[in-house]
């Protein structure tokens, strides 16, 4: 395991960096605060660029353990994390499917595949920040012993991607002192996340060991994938920043609407069976039919996401309600629009390259993923119409 915590004397756990060697002054200079989430983004301090350094030391510690785990560790081409983005030449899918016989090389950004302009420049901007650091740190007046942990920019921003997408973010008590700390931990690094998890970490600051718990009421069969929540309340752009990856169903998401059509949530919520409250929204699948698999994650975001009245401000009217229905599946259908492709394309650019790069891959994932959540908000609202009753 390797750790850095927030306060100093930052506990390296175990500690592994020998007092005097320059790694040391180079994370010593880095901001200690932890994980902040400031407007849009998530890291605004440099606790990434801190668990970087430590995991490129422990790399070139011989016979250190992380030596042989980083033949576990996804490489530069098979990472997902959006730092790895790069120019590339990509064959013009659009216009060689849908207008032209011949295959038209353009030269793209794979950030710009995301079709979310403000996510690219976030992404551009962390990439800028790890190159800088790197610049800072390994220029060519640096000790042999830290120009080999990175010798180039790329080495140090796969480290900086490694780290935001496996590492965890946890308080954790040792002794009397509870700290703010992030993690890499083997083998648990490679849980994946879901929205429903089975599975949940526990530190046991008795002995420092992190156990990997079932969640109550959860049974694991042989064969079933083990899951944990990375973090709870995480919108798509968020997954994507840190982690690379995005969901169609994801619970947290958010469409942005600026009409002033309404609808009412308490209705909303009984056609589709949705319990408890926005911070646990859950599907009650026992009170709908069989086999009704409409309901998941994006239908409890829309839930969510959707402006309503709440509760006693004005009694529901059905021809009011079907209005504001009919005006925010037009505001929808306007966001979709906007976009330069539909989720068909993208599906079938998708299936037409499979040999991607995971960073190409992963950013048209994003946008259909946004496009199929707006599709199934349009969907829901069409039911909740047709089913209002009153
Ligand atoms: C902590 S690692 C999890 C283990 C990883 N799948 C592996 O093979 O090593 C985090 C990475 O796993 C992938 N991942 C985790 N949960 C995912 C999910 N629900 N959907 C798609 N990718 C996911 C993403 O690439 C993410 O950056």
């Amino acid at each position: 395991m390797l750790t850095i915590s927030q306060k100093l004397p930052w506990m390296f756990f175990p500690d592994i960096i020998p007092l005097g060697h320059p790694i040391f002054d180079i994370i010593n200079s880095t901001n200690p605060e932890w994980l902040l989430i400031l407007g849009n983004s998530l890291w605004q301090t440099d606790w990434d660029l801190r668990l970087a350094c430590l995991l490129l030391y422990a790399f070139d510690r011989e016979d250190n353990f992380w030596q042989l785990y980083g033949d576990f560790l996804p490489s530069a081409e098979e990472c997902t994390s959006l730092l790895l983005a790069t120019e590339s030449f990509l064959v013009n899918h659009y216009l060689t499917m849908f207008l032209f016989p011949i295959a038209i090389y353009m030269l793209q950004e794979e950030l710009l595949e995301l079709q979310d302009p403000k996510l690219a420049l976030t992404i551009r901007e962390q990439q800028h920040r790890a190159l800088e650091f790197w610049e800072k740190n390994w220029h060519s007046g640096v000790p042999l012993k830290i120009k080999r942990l990175a010798r180039d920019p790329e080495r140090f921003i796969w480290a900086v991607g490694i780290v935001q997408s496996r590492c965890l973010n946890m308080q954790l008590r040792i002794g009397a002192l509870v700290q703010d700390t992030s993690m890499l931990v083997p083998y648990a690094d490679m849980l994946n996340h879901s929205f429903q998890p089975n599975c949940f970490l526990h530190w046991r600051f008795k002995d420092r060991m992190l156990e990997v718990m079932i969640n109550a009421g959860q049974r694991i069969k042989k064969g079933d994938e083990m899951t944990i929540n990375y973090f709870s309340g995480l919108k798509n752009d968020m997954l994507m920043q840190r982690y690379g990856f995005s969901s169609p169903v994801n619970p947290w998401d958010v469409i942005q609407f600026s009409g002033n059509a309404r609808i009412h949530l308490d209705s909303f919520l009984s056609v589709f069976n949705i319990a408890g409250l926005p911070e646990e929204y859950y599907h009650n699948s026992r009170l709908s039919n069989d086999g009704d698999t409409f309901v998941d994650g994006a239908v409890i975001a829309a839930a969510r996401t959707v402006p309503t009245w709440s509760d006693g401000d004005v009694p529901p009217i059905p021809s009011l309600e079907r209005k504001a229905v009919k005006e925010l599946q037009e505001e929808c259908q306007q966001m979709l629009a906007e976009f330069p492709t539909n989720s068909e394309q993208d599906q079938k650019l998708l299936d037409s390259m499979p040999e991607a790069s995971r960073a190409l891959d992963t950013a048209i994932k994003y946008r259909l993923h946004r496009k199929l959540f707006i599709e199934k908000v349009i969907l829901a609202l069409e039911m909740y119409q047709e089913q209002i009753l009153f």
